[in-house]
């Protein structure tokens, strides 16, 4: 069988690894020429640990090519992988544009047998309405199968999460697609979950957000924390000690952010909403979220009297360590806020790179973390990057104006940090 995957993104450029890894020869098709060209030099255009050299071992073997070429691509190959975007639309339940669009493509290039996967997140229902798109833009009635079967990668562990999964979950309904998917699968050693395809659907949703919920209830047992003068770490070191907790998730700090818990538990709400279900819980998961980088913000004010004229060292801009991502990444909020209330910022991240144009030109963007913490106020620390782990902080504090520290990831150690002379405060850090 060869396979093609339909968008070279985070998760297609590493479906793409991992089938090329083990053994089948893939193509990866994208509508964005500029990704392509890069890819077929076996580059890669977001950074994520160890997934460039993979690629580029398979696209020197010849193992992995990349192609624009819809009507060739989808020709030629006999399982398709959709791997696009599905954003939050307007009123926050998942766009599917670009899912239709790869839908439609493949019923107008196909030449036989086909069996479609599905890899993008999409909402429960949507096997059902890709196999209506397919069949209703094909010239003419030709044989195929729609799968589904989410993906559970983490950015910056793509590579580790997509090689050696915990679980592989397929939704089918019929014995054909099933058949030939778990067929691809025979390498893995982990559990595989063969199910209908509509409980495959949200089988996604439902883990991300009760991941989510985990992240959002710690943040709130954070603020109990700091009124009661507990170090919330310490709390969940010793909750996850317990095996029906698990010590996984439970690190308070600025919410979550990235492309996927923001938008999946925005779409499970409106579903719920939709079909007059209750899902309240994850709607306060959603609200804790909102309100979460303004706890910090609220104490970095209340310390400085105000941001206006204060400059402030922002360390951190990428949604999570070990990637550029920044989509809903809490720096932003966070930057944004200070810029509105008249602060000097300045920022450092390894990688990640602010929006171009207009909105962040006041912004002084900093080649070392060093060069960002000279004569600043405060420094808030919004990405847990291990390098900021290892900066001499006492020295550090010679560059400051004043050693303000806010660590929205927990990262540092606070009483080490009040020791050596920082007025420091995390999110549930002890007061
Ligand atoms: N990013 C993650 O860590 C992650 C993990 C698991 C699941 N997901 C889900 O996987 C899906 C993809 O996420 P992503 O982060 O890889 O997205 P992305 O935006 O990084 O990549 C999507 C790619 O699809 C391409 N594309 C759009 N329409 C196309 C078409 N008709 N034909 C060919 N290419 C097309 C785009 O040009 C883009 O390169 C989403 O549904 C997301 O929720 C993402
Ligand atoms: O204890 C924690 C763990 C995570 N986060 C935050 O939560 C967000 C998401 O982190 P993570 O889950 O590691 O990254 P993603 O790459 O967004 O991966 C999630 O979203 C993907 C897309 O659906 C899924 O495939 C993964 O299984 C799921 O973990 C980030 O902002 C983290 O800072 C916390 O605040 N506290």
């Amino acid at each position: 069988m060869k396979i093609l995957i339909v968008g070279t993104g985070y998760v297609g450029a590493t479906t793409a690894m991992v089938f090329a890894e083990t053994g089948w020869q893939v193509t990866g098709l994208d509508v964005d020429a500029g990704k392509i060209e890069r890819l077929k030099e076996g580059r890669l255009h977001f950074h994520e640990p160890g997934l460039e050299e993979l690629i580029a071992e398979h696209v020197r073997s010849g193992r992995l090519q990349f192609t624009t070429d819809k009507a060739a691509a989808i020709a030629g190959h006999d399982v398709i992988f959709i791997c696009v975007g599905t954003p939050s639309g307007a009123d926050g339940s998942a766009d599917l544009r670009y899912v239709r669009q790869a839908a439609e493509d493949i019923a107008r290039h196909m030449d036989g047998y086909k069996l479609v996967v599905t890899k993008s997140t999409v909402p429960v229902g949507t096997q059902e309405r890709i196999k209506a798109w397919i069949a209703e833009a094909q010239p003419a009635p030709l044989p195929f199968d729609v799968a589904s079967n989410p993906e559970f990668l983490r950015e910056g562990k793509a590579v580790e999460d997509a090689l050696r999964p915990d679980r592989i979950v397929i939704g089918a309904d019929g014995r054909r697609a099933a058949e030939r998917l778990k067929s691809l699968y025979v390498s893995f050693a982990c559990p595989q979950l063969v199910t209908a395809p509509r409980t495959a659907e949200l089988i996604k949703y439902a883990s991300n957000s009760f991941l989510a919920t985990k992240i959002s209830f710690m943040n709130e047992l954070a603020k109990l924390c700091d009124k009661l003068e507990v170090n919330v770490s310490e709390v969940a070191e010793g909750m996850g000690l317990d095996p029906r907790i698990g010590p996984s998730f439970l690190q308070a700090g600025l919410g979550y952010g990235g492309s996927c818990f923001p938008k999946d538990v925005s779409e499970l709400v409106g579903a719920a909403r939709k079909n007059d279900a209750d899902l309240r819980i994850l709607e306060q998961v959603m609200d804790v979220n909102r309100t979460q980088s303004a706890y910090l913000l609220d104490k970095a004010r209340l310390r400085l009297g105000g941001f206006a004229g204060r400059t402030v060292a922002v360390l951190g801009l990428a949604f999570k360590p070990d990637t550029d991502d920044i989509r809903e990444a809490p720096a932003l909020r966070i930057i944004d806020r200070l810029l509105r209330e008249g602060a000097d910022v300045r920022l450092y991240d390894p990688v990640a790179s602010l929006p171009g144009g207009a909105d962040y030109r006041a912004v002084a963007v900093c080649e070392e973390a060093e060069d960002a913490l000279r004569d600043a106020d405060a420094v808030m620390l919004c990405t847990e990057w291990p390098a900021f782990g290892r900066i001499d902080w006492e020295e550090a504090k010679r560059l400051l104006g004043q050693p303000n520290f806010f660590d929205g990831r927990n990262m540092l150690d606070a009483e080490r940090m009040r020791r050596i002379g920082y007025y420091y405060q995390g999110i549930g850090s002890g007061y």
